[in-house]
């Protein structure tokens, strides 16, 4: 299940600050290739969000209202590397929860950890990621931190692009996902600030229908 946030007038502010920063970039001649191994017409960088303390406190109380209004059992914060790390530890301590994270894959050296902190095995973890594609990278920390014994209530993050194959993914996962905001609500403020026109509105649209063969 992955739902967005229900309150519409936020999930509109967290697109227009994404625009607001130049977190957003749409690019059809030359797609921008994803950690999935799509191509894509646009790119959503919630990373830059960090650089703006406004904008990163602005997502870090959202964010925290969502672990705490629909995980209320929650017990530590894990963020999943790299993107969903800081803001999993903003989210971690702002609730004054233990923080750790996981890696995409076990280090090679060192420790050779796959999962980064300490916490006692069975507790209730919340795992924070910045942005949803299809779910890969999120799914991949959450079966990780189960492997290791954690309890996973669900998930939190920024952004998601709402495909079909993400809803599957999480479904069949059995985890719950909350987001800020949306690839809808996003096309709807970037059309109502002028910043894309009808015909673009149109592509984009199109694209999401099926972005696993575009320009594959
Ligand atoms: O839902 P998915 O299809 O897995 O795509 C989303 C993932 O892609 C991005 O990470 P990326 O792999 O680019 O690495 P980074 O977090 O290290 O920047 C993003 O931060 C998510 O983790
Ligand atoms: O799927 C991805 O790799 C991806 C898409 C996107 O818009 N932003 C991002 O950081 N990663």
């Amino acid at each position: 299940m992955i739902k967005v946030i229900e309150n519409t007038s936020k999930s509109h502010q967290i697109a227009k600050m994404l625009l607001e920063i130049g977190a957003i970039q749409l690019n059809i001649e030359k797609p921008f290739s994803w950690s999935s191994g799509w191509n894509s017409p646009i790119y959503c960088d919630n990373r830059l969000s960090l650089s703006f303390p406004a904008i990163r406190s602005y997502i870090k109380n959202l964010l925290a209202e969502q672990v705490k209004t629909n995980y209320p059992d929650v017990e530590a914060i894990a963020g999943v590397a790299t993107a969903g790390i800081p803001q999993g530890a903003l989210v971690a301590d702002s609730l004054e929860l233990p923080f750790l994270y996981v890696r995409s894959k076990p280090k090679g050296h060192g420790m050779e950890n796959m999962i980064e902190g300490k916490i006692t095995k069975n507790q209730k973890v919340v795992l924070v990621e910045d942005l949803v594609s299809t779910g890969g990278s999120s799914l991949k920390a959450a079966a990780a931190l189960k492997q290791a014994e954690f309890d996973i209530l669900g998930m939190a993050a920024i952004f998601t692009y709402g495909f079909d194959v993400a809803e599957q993914n999480f479904g069949n996962a059995n985890i719950p996902l909350f987001c800020l905001s949306d690839y809808n609500t996003l096309i709807d403020e970037a059309l109502s600030q002028n910043l894309i026109s009808g015909e673009q509105v149109a592509f984009l649209k199109s694209w999401r229908e099926d972005p696993s063969t575009w320009n594959n």
